[in-house]
This record gives structure tokens, C-alpha cells and sequence, in this order.
């Protein structure tokens, strides 16, 4: 690609669209709001923000976007999903057609909605991360974990265990990349000051 900075959509039909715009943009990359199909066409790559993924299956459809996202995401358009957006670039999510959900199927993987239970409905933890220098500090909100991978599919991060005792969480994957398709289970365009992850996406995005 060339040196210009590439432009990045974020899916903006619900959920933490601004943060997610904020983010790129201190990222080096041109951000813009996507909330109609035209909106794709000059996309280096696109977001996918977290929020409620039975929401935003159903405005993907009534905005008539699901179609065309769907197609350029097959086509090898990068993504970046995190919570929600982990659940719509998912191939396989358990209980999808019951919950109103229609994946994207962009991740060969299997992700499963709300899996941290009540005990753990919402927390923070540090982890390491693959193409990341230190631990990242990750916010986890009635998260998605991923049960299972393809064989392209990289895990870039999972909850560390701390100590002894019962942790549900400790071990279960919470990042991953296939190709220049990426997913998180938690909000790094919530923790302000850090775009490392984003940066990680925007530098996956120039690579192609
Ligand atoms: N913070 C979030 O994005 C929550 C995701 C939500 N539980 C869902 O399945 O869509």
C-alpha cells in the first residue's frame, strides 16, 4: 500500500462507534463512520465495535449493509471486531439464530456470546498479546470468549491465570487474527491513551 494513511470504516449503526473513532484516528489512520452501503467502497479496512450483536445483526439488515459487508469481508476487506464485533466476524456462534444474531462468518472460529457468566459479568485483567511490547490492559464487558480456532487462526491473547483457586476465565481466548482479520473479546478503544491494539490493526492494514 502506499505511504497515505489508509482509511478505516467503523461500523456505526450502535455501540462505541466515537471511541472507536478517536482511537484510529490517533492511530495514524483516516476514521470514518460507515452506515451505508456506498460507505464501503473506498475502505482500506473496517471496525466493528462492541455493543449488543443482536442489535447490530438486525440495523446490519434494516440498513440493508449485511450483504455488501458480508461480500467485501470475503473478499479480504481487513476487519478488527471487538466484543459484539468478535461475535459478528465469527463463523460459528452457538444459539445465533434463537439470540437474532447472523454472523459474518470472516473468523474461522466458534464464539461464544456472554460466555464469562455472572461471576464474572464484567472485569478487568493484564494480558500478554502477540505484536504487542508489554501487557495490555483489557476491558472485558459481558464478553465473548473463543471456543474454537481453525487451523489459520492465530491466538494473539487469552485471560492469564492469578494464583490458585476456581477462575473460570483463566485461560480462554480472548484475541485472535486469521490473515488480517482480528478479534478481541474486550474494549481496548476504552482504555484512553493506549492504541496499541489499534495500531496493531492499522499496521496489519498498510502490510496488504
Ligand atoms: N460489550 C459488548 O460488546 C457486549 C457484547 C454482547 N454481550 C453481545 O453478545 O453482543
Amino acid at each position: 500500500m502506499s505511504t497515505a494513511a489508509p482509511v478505516i470504516g467503523v461500523l456505526a449503526l450502535q455501540g462505541g462507534v466515537a471511541e472507536h473513532l478517536a482511537a484510529l484516528d490517533r492511530s495514524g489512520a483516516v476514521a470514518k463512520p460507515v452506515r451505508r452501503p456506498e460507505e464501503l467502497a473506498d475502505l482500506h479496512g473496517v471496525v466493528l465495535p462492541g455493543g449488543e450483536s443482536t442489535t447490530m445483526s438486525r440495523l446490519l439488515h434494516s440498513f440493508e449493509l449485511f450483504e455488501p459487508l458480508r461480500e467485501r469481508l470475503a473478499a479480504g476487506l481487513p476487519a478488527y471486531g471487538s466484543c459484539a464485533g468478535m461475535v459478528l466476524l465469527a463463523d460459528d456462534v452457538p444459539g445465533a439464530a434463537e439470540a437474532g444474531v447472523t454472523p459474518l462468518g470472516a473468523l474461522d472460529m466458534t464464539v461464544r456470546r456472554n460466555a464469562f457468566g455472572r461471576q464474572v459479568d464484567s472485569f478487568e485483567a493484564d494480558l500478554d498479546f502477540t505484536g504487542v511490547a508489554g501487557p495490555v490492559h483489557a476491558v472485558f464487558i459481558r464478553a465473548p470468549w473463543v471456543e474454537r480456532i481453525g487451523p489459520g487462526v492465530q491466538v494473539l491473547a487469552e485471560v492469564t491465570p492469578r494464583g490458585s483457586g476456581d477462575q473460570p476465565a483463566a485461560g480462554r481466548i480472548v484475541a485472535v487474527q486469521q490473515g488480517r482479520v482480528l478479534a478481541t473479546s474486550f474494549h481496548p478503544e476504552l482504555v484512553r491513551g493506549d492504541e496499541r491494539v489499534h495500531r496493531h490493526f492499522v499496521h496489519t492494514v498498510r502490510a496488504g
